[in-house]
């Protein structure tokens, strides 16, 4: 194996995504002519993170969507104790029968491909380190201690309340929109199957996150191929801050779950949802549910495209644990505090490795 070089690639000015580190995007690293192994800091395989995960395990929960709105009690109620296992148990799920077309799942994916194939300078644009800038393209992840670089690039633009979005490529903006939108519905949906899972009103978690008014990221990840997989990785082990994450990818493969301290690799079923519990279910449910672990690997011969869209609470809402999933005499303490959405995104900043443990109760 070559070892990994400290090849710097040249950065004009107009390629640095990020003036801190002076990192040009993975994309432009991998145009660069000559590159046959990643560059020092990309190199990651020493970390202990870094386990082989299992080929994917048949029993990965699939839930059908039609049954759960179908207007059956009997198929509902049945996909309703279906969810919750499947949260329970995995945190994850693939979607089926969804509703959402096939047609506009291949052109959103499209479009983050040309948007990534776009000029530099058109890019550069919306480069920057804040996250509340409405359209950020950039690169590695969004912590301020980066112990070494991640192979992959990124578009995240805020979507709801308000939808922001770049203008071009032409008509993406349009497709995306559709896009988010029927996502919404969706979560929509599976939230009140959760409700009713958690033994809760159908309209528990709509209310308590004040959902209408929630915050949704459309977030793409774009991982190039890399001369040396083994040693890079696309994002490292981490949770969703949100409630519910629905992704998608170009069928190429690379997303890894923790399930029972073993990693799987995800091999999704065409044209489903791939969903993940969040944070903030785990919060909400008083960690009934967790929050799954997950992590995105990349490979040697094609481009990757995964869009990851989390739906969660609004920004001024605080999620703590339902009070019916609490109970102090029967030793079911609330294991979290309630904490503003904002806050809690503004926190991941910070870089700690488990993003609930600013909300951890203390042991009394
Ligand atoms: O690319 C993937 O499969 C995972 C992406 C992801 O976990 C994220 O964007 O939070
Ligand atoms: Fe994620």
């Amino acid at each position: 194996m070559a070892p990994a070089t400290s090849l710097v690639v040249k950065n004009s000015a107009d390629t640095v995504i990020d003036d801190k580190t002076k990192r040009v995007s993975v994309k432009t690293l991998v145009e660069s002519p000559g590159l046959t192994s990643i560059p020092s800091n990309y190199s990651y395989a020493s970390h202990p993170n870094a386990s082989a995960a299992s080929e994917p395990d048949d029993t990965i929960p699939i839930i059908d969507f039609s049954l759960l709105t179908s207007g059956d009690p009997h198929q509902r109620s049945k996909t309703i104790q279906d969810l919750d296992r499947a949260c329970q148990e995995w945190g994850f799920f693939m979607l089926v029968n969804h509703g959402v077309s096939e047609r506009l799942m291949k052109e959103v994916l499209e479009g983050c491909n040309e948007f990534f194939n776009l000029p530099m300078e058109e890019k550069m644009q919306f480069a920057g380190r804040d996250i509340w800038q409405p359209i950020r393209f950039g690169t590695g992840v969004d912590v301020k201690i980066e112990k070494f670089f991640f192979w992959r690039d990124f578009l995240k633009v805020i979507v709801h309340p308000q939808f922001h979005f770049p203008t071009n490529p032409k008509g993406f903006s349009e497709v995306a929109r559709e896009y988010c939108k029927s996502t919404r519905e969706v979560t929509t949906e599976l939230l009140k199957g959760i409700s009713k899972g958690l033994g809760l009103e159908e309209s528990y978690i709509d209310k308590a996150t004040d959902f209408d008014t929630g915050f949704q990221l459309f977030a793409v990840n774009l991982y190039p191929p890399c001369p040396q997989p083994e040693l890079a990785i696309g994002i490292p082990a981490h949770t969703d801050h949100s409630l519910l994450t629905l992704l998608i990818e170009n069928e190429i493969g690379g997303l890894q779950i923790q399930h029972n301290g073993k990693w799987f690799n995800v091999n999704p079923l065409p044209n489903s949802f791939l969903v993940n519990t969040g944070d903030h279910l785990e919060i909400l449910s008083n960690g009934k549910y967790k929050s799954v672990s997950h992590r995105a690997v990349v490979n040697n011969k094609a481009t990757r495209i995964s869009i990851a869209v989390p739906h969660g609470p609004a920004l001024d809402t605080a999620v703590g644990p339902a009070p019916e999933l609490v109970d102090n005499e029967n030793g079911r303490p609330a294991i979290y505090v309630p904490m503003k959405f904002k806050d809690y995104l503004e926190r991941l900043l910070e870089g700690r490795p488990c993003n609930l443990d600013h909300v951890r109760a203390p042991v009394a």
